[in-house]
């Protein structure tokens, strides 16, 4: 048996057919057109046959029983070639059938490679649009980081929006994206698992029934024709559809790539000019909260430091109450100290009042006036002798030395506050509660009235001074003073009222001195009394006393230095604590001029005047001699007005104390001396207490 003919007409190469190479197809340009397959019909078999049979053979030569055969077979042998022919020929169709049914399944396979080319070039042109989409979307989540970062609530709003529609578009591209490309794998794959099995299908039936791979190749190229034409078909309109809906993707991405840029970059100029003028007014906003801040820290400090000082303030209050309660309660304490010393004190001072002894006399020479000479070598005062407590004053006249001791001797030179400072230890026994007398002994001119009286700084203003000083200051330690003040001159044995407008009934009245013996108090009938409560008040009366007097004195000619004025402030205290109650008399008296006593030469009134004088000054000697004796029942109290008056001052445990007052005036040294030895006679007594 030698092989089929290799007939050209049967094989048709790949290269003739008109079946696109994979390297040939365009996906882009689906125009494959597949060669239809060729049909052998029985003609061109016979004819095939008929040219062999006259085509010299060398096999028929060579044998000659085989022609034999031939010629007697001829016919049954040219009805199985002609059978056989058919067979091979009908087998070299199905041969053919079955390549081209294999490279129908090579072009399947290829066109299968070739659209799993397609799928990865979408998947890939899918993935670059993928990156694109990420790009833009990593594009726009910068662009939204960045405006979250920069800018305020409406500016997230918009970019919230946006982010939400572009979202959306993603998603919903890439759900289609997906769908379409899960359909179309799947479709192929179905595609590619229905041709596989086909041709599995195929080759079992002819492998097993040749025959029947004919009608199956016709089926199956029917089928297949459909099939492909069908899917051809589909593909391309899908294709069309995928390629339309992916450019509209592209468009509808790029139109909302351009309207998100538009619109963002609009809004994201306006938000910038927001942003920008927001910045502004941030950056002043700051600064105004920096400031506040600083304010609100030095105020902070402020109201630290106002706190602290509070609580300083409040400790220290603490402290203070405390130490004022402490202080109160020692002050309870003093005070009951202060009483009882302020007893002891009196009681102290009495006795050192008594021991200085209960008469005093005080030596006071004035300064010589313009009108007088001013050498005053004649008179020499001595240094205080303190063993002796005494002071001597010496007068030389006529070459004649005489020297008086004095308990103090006050110089031209010192003044009124000096003799205030001795006289305010009896001021003081006066309030404590004795009796105190202060006479002021002296010629006409020798400065009685200066000591006494003189303005703010004379013994009665400043003794007024001291005692309201001093009763403000016992309030504390719980004295009550009174002041009662009577202010009488007597004046050729009469009382004088000083104080006389004060009286309601100001007419002439009869003046009677009355002791009470049990009290040891003295009164004057109908002189006015006038209670001592303000300085003012003390400043008014002894205004109006010196208008009384020198209302006299231009009625009788100087008549002040012819009588006695005796300004008598009666003193009241009470103690509410300790009950202590005390009474005393304080008599500052202002003598008419001595030298009278022995130089006038008058008649008249003037005599009358003069004896008087002469009278009572003489009496008060006698009174003061006698206090120094034993007999007390024959003290000369009631010789004289003026020591009948003072009768109670003078006795017991009274004070006395005289100012001898002298003129420095050589050409008064006769007068002068007088009064030094009346003075001395006076300064050698001592008062009888029994
Ligand atoms: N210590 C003194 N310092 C300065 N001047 C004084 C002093 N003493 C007295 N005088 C002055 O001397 C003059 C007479 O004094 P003053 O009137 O006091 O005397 P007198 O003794 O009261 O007289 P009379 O008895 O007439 O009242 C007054 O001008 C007075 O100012």
């Amino acid at each position: 048996m030698s092989g089929p003919p290799s007939t050209p007409e049967r094989y048709i190469s790949r290269d003739e057919s008109n079946i696109p190479s994979p390297t040939q197809q365009n996906p882009s340009s689906p125009k494959y057109e597949p060669r239809q397959p060729i049909r052998l019909n029985t003609e061109d078999v016979q004819s095939i046959n008929r040219r062999r049979s006259f085509t010299p053979n060398h096999e028929n030569r060579s044998s000659s029983h085989m022609t034999f055969f031939y010629k007697e077979n001829l016919k049954e042998l040219s009805k199985l070639q002609e059978e056989l022919t058919r067979k091979k020929a009908r087998l070299d169709t199905s041969r053919d059938e079955m390549n081209s049914l294999k490279s129908k399944v090579e072009t399947v396979e290829f066109k299968m490679n070739n659209l799993k080319e397609d799928k990865q070039l979408k998947v890939r042109q899918i993935g670059l649009k993928q990156n694109e989409l990420n790009s833009l979307d990593q594009d726009h989540q910068l662009k939204t980081q960045f405006m979250q970062n920069g800018f305020d609530l409406e500016l997230k709003q918009i970019e919230g929006k946006y982010s939400n529609e572009l979202g959306e578009v993603e998603s919903r591209f890439k759900f289609e994206i997906q769908q379409v490309e899960f359909e179309k794998v799947q479709r192929l794959k179905e595609e590619k698992d229905h041709l596989l099995e086909k041709i599995q299908t195929i080759n079992d039936e002819v492998s097993n029934n040749d025959n029947t791979v004919s009608q199956l190749k016709l089926e199956l190229d029917k089928k297949y024709a459909m099939s492909k034409e069908t899917w051809m078909l589909e593909f391309q309109e899908e294709w069309k559809n995928i390629t339309a809906s992916n450019q509209s993707m592209i468009k509808d991405i790029n139109d909302l790539s351009q309207e998100i840029d538009e619109s963002l970059s609009n809004e994201l100029d306006q938000s910038k000019n927001k942003c920008g003028d927001l910045q502004e007014e941030l950056s002043i906003l700051e600064k105004k909260i920096n400031e506040k801040n600083l304010y609100k820290t030095s105020i902070s400090v402020q109201i630290d430091t106002v706190k602290e000082e509070t609580e300083q303030t409040v400790r220290q209050r603490k402290e203070l109450n405390e130490y004022i309660s402490n202080s109160k309660n020692e002050l309870v304490q003093i005070n009951d100290i202060l009483i009882k010393e302020e007893t002891m004190r009196r009681k102290l001072h009495n006795e050192i009042q008594e021991f200085r002894g209960n008469i005093r006399v005080y030596c006071r020479i004035r300064p010589p006036l313009e009108n007088e000479p001013q050498d005053v070598s004649h008179i020499h005062v001595s240094k205080f002798d303190n063993r002796n407590g005494s002071q001597a004053i010496e007068i030389n006249k006529e070459d004649r030395n005489s020297k008086f001791l004095f308990d103090k001797v006050f110089d031209t030179k010192e003044t009124n506050q000096e003799v205030f400072q001795e006289v305010c230890q009896l001021i003081q026994s006066s309030l404590d509660g004795y009796n105190v007398c202060i006479f002021a002994y002296g010629q006409t001119g020798s400065g009685k009235t200066y000591t006494m009286m003189n303005n703010s700084d004379g013994v009665i203003p400043m003794t007024l001074d001291h005692i309201f000083d001093w009763t403000r200051l016992l309030k504390e330690r719980g004295w009550n003073y009174s002041f009662e003040a009577q202010f009488v001159e007597i004046y050729n044995e009469q009382i004088v009222d000083l104080l006389r407008t004060f009286n309601p009934d100001p007419g002439p009245k009869k003046y009677e001195i009355r002791h009470d013996t049990k009290s040891r108090r003295t009164s004057i009938t109908n002189v006015t009394s006038i209670k001592l409560e303000t300085r003012a008040m003390v400043n008014t009366i002894l205004k109006t006393a010196n208008r009384m007097k020198s209302i006299a004195a231009t009625n009788a000619n100087e008549r002040s230095s012819r009588s006695h004025s005796v300004f008598t402030i009666k003193i009241h205290g009470t103690n509410s604590t300790t009950g202590e109650t005390c009474d005393g008399i304080l008599n500052l008296v202002d003598l008419a001029g001595s030298e009278r006593i022995e130089t006038s030469n008058v008649t008249g009134d003037r005599l009358r005047e003069t004896q008087n004088i002469n009278r009572s000054l003489s009496c008060l000697g006698d009174v003061i001699y006698a206090l120094n004796g034993n007999d007390m029942k024959h003290i000369p109290f009631r010789n004289s007005k003026l020591t009948y008056l003072l009768q109670h001052s003078l006795i017991g445990d009274s004070k006395t104390l005289m100012f001898v007052n002298v003129s420095p005036s050589s050409g008064q040294l006769k007068e002068t001396l007088n009064s030094l030895r009346f003075a001395s006679k006076v300064n050698s007594t001592k008062i009888n207490q029994k």
